[in-house]
């Protein structure tokens, strides 16, 4: 079977070609190889799975209150055309007798986020594994970010970005509980 980094490679290779630079000058040697490990590092989120991430990093907690987490860092790539999207995640879960490890939100932001995406369905899948894993009343996910593909390529626009939202129970039902995740997001 041929080892993936190499098959990878090989394709980094044909694309360096492909656009009529010598993928053997000495400046672009290794960077097939080089290329390839970035790509895996950028999608690793395929080998990863919602089970073995939280690995049972669950409490039990008496806690019923709004738990937000703000600015979270999110690298990701837009699949449309392999080009990066970055911005901040923002989290609000209302928790129903049970509460997730802190560096679990973060680590379920980066499952997904480092796969090929738009970030509509990113935002929603972060969303449904919390609300998966906590059984939480509700969860809010939003998402700022701007996109490579929109910045230095197609309308080349520097100043735009995009925010997406997903409100799952109560954030849904209730404008309240909306607002008071709105608020507590805002920038200062
Ligand atoms: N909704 C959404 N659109 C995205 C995202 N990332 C990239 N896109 C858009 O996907 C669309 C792909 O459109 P196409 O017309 O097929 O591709 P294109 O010719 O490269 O488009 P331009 O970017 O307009 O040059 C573009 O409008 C991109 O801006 C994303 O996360 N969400
Ligand atoms: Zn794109």
């Amino acid at each position: 079977m041929t080892n993936k980094l190499d098959d990878l490679a090989s394709h980094y290779q044909q694309i360096i070609a492909g656009i009529g630079e010598d993928p053997h000058r000495e400046g672009l040697q290794d960077t097939p190889v080089r290329a390839a490990k970035a790509m895996q590092f950028l999608t690793h989120g395929y080998q990863q799975n919602l089970e073995t991430l939280v690995n049972g990093a669950v409490f039990e907690s008496t806690m019923d209150e709004m738990v937000v987490i703000k600015d979270i860092e999110l690298y990701s790539m837009c699949e449309h055309h392999l080009l990066p999207f970055i911005g901040k995640c923002h989290i609000a879960y209302l928790p129903q007798g049970k509460v997730l490890g802190l560096s679990k939100f973060a680590r379920i932001v980066d499952m997904y986020a480092r796969r090929y995406q738009i970030q509509e369905n990113l935002t929603r899948q972060i969303a449904e594994a919390i609300e998966s894993v906590t059984g939480a009343k509700g969860v809010a996910v939003v998402i700022e970010a701007k996109h490579m593909c929109m910045m230095m390529r197609g309308v080349e626009k520097q100043n735009s970005s995009m925010k997406t939202s997903m409100m799952l129970g109560q954030f849904r039902k209730s404008q309240a509980t909306r607002t008071e995740f709105l608020t507590l997001i805002r920038d200062h």
